[in-house]
């Protein structure tokens, strides 16, 4: 499928690389079909030896020379880097963004070319156990969509949504999800500690908790309070644990924290 393309990944950060690794992992496509553009020489140092991927310091030539064209820098850079390059891309390269935010239209009215995909992808994508939500302008053809949703599964999991809307939400929930989890997890292996329990077991038992908790609820499909239900025993130790965290107003917490990070990349979106 992608064999014989040129895919030059404009921002080979963390995960950018993850991008790189899982085409390769997959062997579906071979280092010299890739090149990775960084200004920061170091960086792509890192990158070439872990992957002996090319690698420029020159985006309009990495732009020019990709069929594909992943951008991967962060929002904060992206005006800058598509300046330079409007109107060079060749004409039927296919432009995939992670950026956060960064619309559809940004990137057909900065570099003057249409055939565009916006994707929001997460970082368990490093082993490739990502969650990835794209959409795609009406230009991209059958043939572009489907090396999207090959690269794009390259990180694990992907869905095609076709309405842009749901990109800025798909980055509430599954772009930052990983990180509300991780302080989850931060914050139960520190009560574990706290307990008495050794790091090294309290870690085990948190991050085995829940895997299996997400693996079972994925493979049982029952509702997450039915699921809940069966380990809250009457008077027992989860509905004391589950009081406390009620009490808390958890379920507002998380939900104001996720409208929180959708009307961020509705924002990011504008600037
Ligand atoms: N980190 C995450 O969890 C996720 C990030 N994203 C998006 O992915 C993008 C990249 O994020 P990270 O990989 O975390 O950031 P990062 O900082 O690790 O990577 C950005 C890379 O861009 C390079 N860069 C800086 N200026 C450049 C320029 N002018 N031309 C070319 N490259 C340049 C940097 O040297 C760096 O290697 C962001 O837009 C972010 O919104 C999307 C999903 C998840
Ligand atoms: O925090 C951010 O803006 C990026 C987008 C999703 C995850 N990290």
């Amino acid at each position: 499928m992608l064999k014989d393309l040129r895919i030059a990944v404009i921002g080979p950060g963390a995960m950018g690389e993850a991008i790189i690794g899982g085409l390769l992992r997959q062997e579906l496509v071979a280092p010299e079909q890739i090149l990775a553009c960084d200004p920061y020489e170091s960086r792509l140092r890192e990158v070439q030896a872990r992957h002996a991927v090319h690698t420029s310091q020159d985006n309009l030539a990495a732009a020019q020379w990709g069929q594909i064209v992943i951008f991967a820098v962060k929002p904060q850079q992206l005006k800058q880097v598509l300046q330079p390059l409007r109107g060079k891309l060749r004409p039927d390269a296919l432009v995939i963004s992670i950026v956060a935010g960064a619309t559809i239209q940004t990137f057909t009215e900065a570099l003057e070319h249409p055939v565009v995909v916006r994707s929001m992808p997460n970082t368990p994508a490093m082993i490739g156990e990502g969650m990835t939500v794209w959409t795609a302008h009406t230009e991209v053809d059958e043939r572009q969509r489907a090396w999207a949703r090959t690269v794009l599964s390259a990180l694990g999991h992907q869905i095609f949504v076709d309405n842009e809307t749901y990109l800025d939400m798909s980055t509430a929930l599954n772009g930052s999800g990983p990180a509300y989890f991780f302080l989850m997890m931060e914050a139960m292996v520190d009560a574990g500690v706290h307990m008495g329990l050794a790091r090294r077991v309290a870690e085990e038992l948190v991050i085995q908790t829940m895997l299996g908790s997400a693996r079972y609820a994925q493979q049982s499909g029952k509702h997450p309070a039915e699921l809940r239900n069966a380990v809250t025993s009457p008077g027992g130790t989860t509905s004391a644990a589950l009081s406390e965290l009620e009490r808390g107003a958890i379920r507002t917490v998380l939900a104001d924290a996720i409208w929180a990070a959708y009307r961020r990349s509705m924002e990011l979106g504008k600037s």
